[in-house]
């Protein structure tokens, strides 16, 4: 496949180089190889991105819902018909295995356009009657130009739950990928374009957090969403703070899965395996905090280890590998660092633990078991592929210590105690909870986070708040009253 794209920049309707930009060299995590060379958006690519945006999202925030939801539903057609090429390039821009990606990153792309675009005609304002006759009406309006900002797990997932509802809406955006996983967004700007969206309505610009801070500050930008970082986020959003912008904050996690001993044992080691491992442990909402009532603890640690002789750790664009490299030698190294501190606090390694001699940025799938509350690998995210086995004994310790931190994305129960998985589920401190699964996210259901781990909600009809904004409209039937 022809990885290097035809320029750096999607701006406007088509490809757009800028050589001056600082260099990106796109690595495949699989072979450390490099793929593609592109280069970071200069302060003229910036503002030719920006201006497109503004221009174009005038025209589409005055066409109707359902002519704008045409397009999408059209862009999410394209997206699913070339499904295989654009999970191929997903792979060599994250080394994730195709194995996923073929069913996990542009069909969950796909799905957001279909879904946004189906709802967009039917977004409607309320009428309120008033005494004497008045009414007031509102009417949901678009914010403007939306600047876009991704992560490096899941590019096409990010660029199209961000580009979906904010399209949907009215809005225009631009949308800067992470440097890591440059690609795929692209392409996505490359099927709005022929599925019928005007030039500008969604731009692409590459480059580095610089990139990123000069749009989030630009005075034509009305709302910044990013998916990243806890820093990065707390940088962005006082950034939009400065012109009172509204943000998206979908960030970091340490979730819990906490697993009674009434639960399904099966179903809680695949719950537990599908956030710990699934995409080389490289999903935020991952429940890297694996809390087990202390009876069926060694049972569960026994099953567990049964289950990963199961990986097929390889080439990942192979469909019978079901475990990849991580995305790079430097988050490789972070994951290395926090395996050996679990080691040096006194956690007991069960599994992995080691790097395989061999090409690629590959690490195995680490279990520490016997972890506490203060170990750093249970209180830091690590975003690799490392679970924690903690124990406890009661529902309420569980709760109190399933809570005790400082992010709130996700959580999970494992019970098939009926009243009990209700009563978890509303006491988690987390925006996304799971009974008897975890880290499924389906367009239709809110995702995102609380505390630290993020402002605002991606997906479902919720999403459409955080690109409008309502406008109510007094309508005088009477004379107007004045005292003087
Ligand atoms: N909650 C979610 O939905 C979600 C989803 C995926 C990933 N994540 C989180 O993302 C993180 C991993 O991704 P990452 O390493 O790419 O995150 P990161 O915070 O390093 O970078 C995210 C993006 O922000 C940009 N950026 C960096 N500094 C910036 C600045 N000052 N101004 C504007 N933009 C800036 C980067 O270039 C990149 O595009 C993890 O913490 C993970 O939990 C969250
Ligand atoms: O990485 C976070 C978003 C996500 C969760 N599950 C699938 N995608």
């Amino acid at each position: 496949m022809q990885t290097q794209p035809k320029a750096s920049h999607f701006i406007d309707g088509e490809y757009v180089e800028d050589t001056a930009g600082t260099p990106i060299d796109v690595i495949y995590p699989y072979t450390g190889k490099i793929i593609a060379s592109l280069h970071a958006a200069t302060p003229p690519i910036i503002t030719q991105a920006l201006a497109s945006a503004e221009r174009a999202q005038r025209d589409w925030g005055a066409m109707t819902g359902t002519q704008r939801g045409r397009v999408l539903r059209r862009a999410a057609d394209i997206m699913r018909a070339r499904n295989h090429d654009l999970s191929v390039l997903e792979t060599f821009d994250t080394g994730k295995p195709y194995q996923e990606t073929s069913v996990a990153d542009a069909t969950s792309g796909a799905d957001a356009l279909e879904y946004f675009g189906g709802l967009a005609g039917a977004m409607t304002g309320e009428h309120i009657p008033l005494a004497g006759g008045d009414f007031v009406y509102t009417r949901r309006e678009p914010l403007g130009v939306c600047v876009g900002i991704g992560a490096w797990n899941y590019p096409t997932q990010i660029a199209c739950w961000k580009a979906a509802p904010a399209l949907a809406c009215g809005n225009a955006m631009v949308f800067k990928p992470s440097e890591t996983t440059p690609l795929c967004a692209l392409q996505v700007a490359e099927i709005l374009h022929e599925a019928g969206a005007p030039p500008g309505i969604f731009n692409v610009v590459q480059g580095m957090g610089d990139v990123g801070a000069s749009l989030i500050s630009d005075a034509r930008v009305a709302k910044v969403s990013l998916t990243g970082s806890v820093p990065t986020g707390r940088k962005v959003y006082a950034a939009a703070a400065e012109n009172i912008r509204h943000v998206t904050m979908e960030l970091g996690g340490k979730s819990p899965i906490v697993i009674f001993d009434d639960a399904d044992i099966d179903n809680a080691v695949s719950g537990a395996i599908l956030g710990n491992f699934y995409s080389t442990g490289q999903v935020c909402s991952n429940g890297t905090r694996v809390f087990v009532q202390k009876g069926i603890k060694e049972a569960f640690i026994a099953r567990l280890g049964a289950r990963l002789q199961g990986v097929v750790m390889g080439d990942p664009q192979d469909p019978t590998t079901n475990f990849g490299p991580m995305v790079s030698d430097t988050q490789r190294k972070i994951v290395q660092a926090y395996i050996q501190k679990g080691v040096a606090e006194g956690a007991r390694l069960t599994a992995g633990g080691n790097t395989p001699d061999r090409d690629g940025f590959f690490i195995e799938p680490t279990v520490f078991a016997d972890v506490t509350d203060d170990m750093t690998i249970a209180r830091e995210e690590i975003f690799g592929p490392v679970m924690c086995v903690l124990d406890f004994e009661t529902e309420a310790e569980a709760l109190a210590r399933a809570n005790a931190t400082e992010f709130g994305l996700a959580a999970s129960v494992f019970t098939n105690d009926l009243t009990r998985a209700h009563r978890m589920a509303a006491g988690f401190a987390a925006g996304t909870c799971y009974i008897n699964t975890h880290n499924l996210a389906p367009v239709e259901a809110p995702f995102g986070g609380s505390k630290l781990s993020g402002v605002g909600r991606e997906n479902s009809k919720l999403a459409l708040n955080h690109y409008s904004e309502m406008k109510g409209v007094y309508v005088a039937m009477n004379d107007v009253e004045a005292p003087f």
